[in-house]
């Protein structure tokens, strides 16, 4: 079957700087994957607004600057209590008041549940070729810290049916239900059915 596809000549440029995405990303497409990915760490600008808009923006700039293909992907975390804020400026709070900080926030309200997502763009890079959105979510609640700190939100998102946070899980069960592997899953499928 893999034989039906041609290899592209030239690697998609995944445009990020955090190596703890590029880690699990690659991870996740798995060495069967017949595309080369290679990570460039490009300070792209965001803008503010809906996710998936982000998403296509940073995308937009990313294919400008690599004028090939490149992958990008945008993550929210939003809290229900919350109508989804903080979402896309998720960093930004991390950055300020950290995971135990973002946990307080909840304190007075009941529903402490929030979603994580994940959205992918791609481009090919071609003059006037159109952005794809890739959506992946998983749904959860939002718990006092625990387990290691390395990635971001981590020890503070328990996903929905487990009991461990997202940090306390091995990388291979995260991987498994993760709001990445699902956008990823929809990438690979869009990817691999691609005509060339
Ligand atoms: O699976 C995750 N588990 C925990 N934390 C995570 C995850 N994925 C992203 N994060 C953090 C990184 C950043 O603080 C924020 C998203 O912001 P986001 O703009 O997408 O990431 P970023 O600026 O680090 O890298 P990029 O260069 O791809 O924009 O949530
Ligand atoms: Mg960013």
């Amino acid at each position: 079957m893999f034989k039906a596809f041609r290899k592209m000549t030239q690697p998609i440029i995944l445009c990020t700087g955090n190596k703890n995405k590029v880690k699990e990303i690659i991870d996740i497409f798995g060495e069967d994957f017949p595309y080369k990915v290679e990570n460039q760490d490009i300070d792209l600008p965001e803008y503010q607004g809906e996710p998936e808009d982000i998403a296509r923006a940073k995308c937009e700039l990313a294919a400008q600057h690599v004028k090939g293909p490149v992958l990008v992907e945008d993550v929210s975390l939003c809290f229900n209590a919350l109508g989804g804020m903080p979402g896309p400026y998720i960093k930004w709070f991390l950055m300020k008041i950290g995971p135990a900080g973002l946990y307080k926030m909840l304190e007075s309200y009941e529903d402490k549940t929030a979603y994580a997502q994940c959205i992918f763009a791609y481009c090919s890079g071609e003059k006037g070729a159109k952005v794809h959105i890739f959506d992946g979510r998983c749904n959860g609640t939002i718990v006092s810290p625990r387990g290691p700190t390395d990635f971001g939100w981590d020890p503070i998102f328990q996903p929905e049916g487990y009991t461990e946070t997202y940090a306390e899980m091995n990388k291979t069960s995260k991987n498994a239900i993760s709001h990445r592997s699902k956008a990823i899953a929809a990438v690979k499928e869009f990817l691999l059915t691609l005509k060339q």
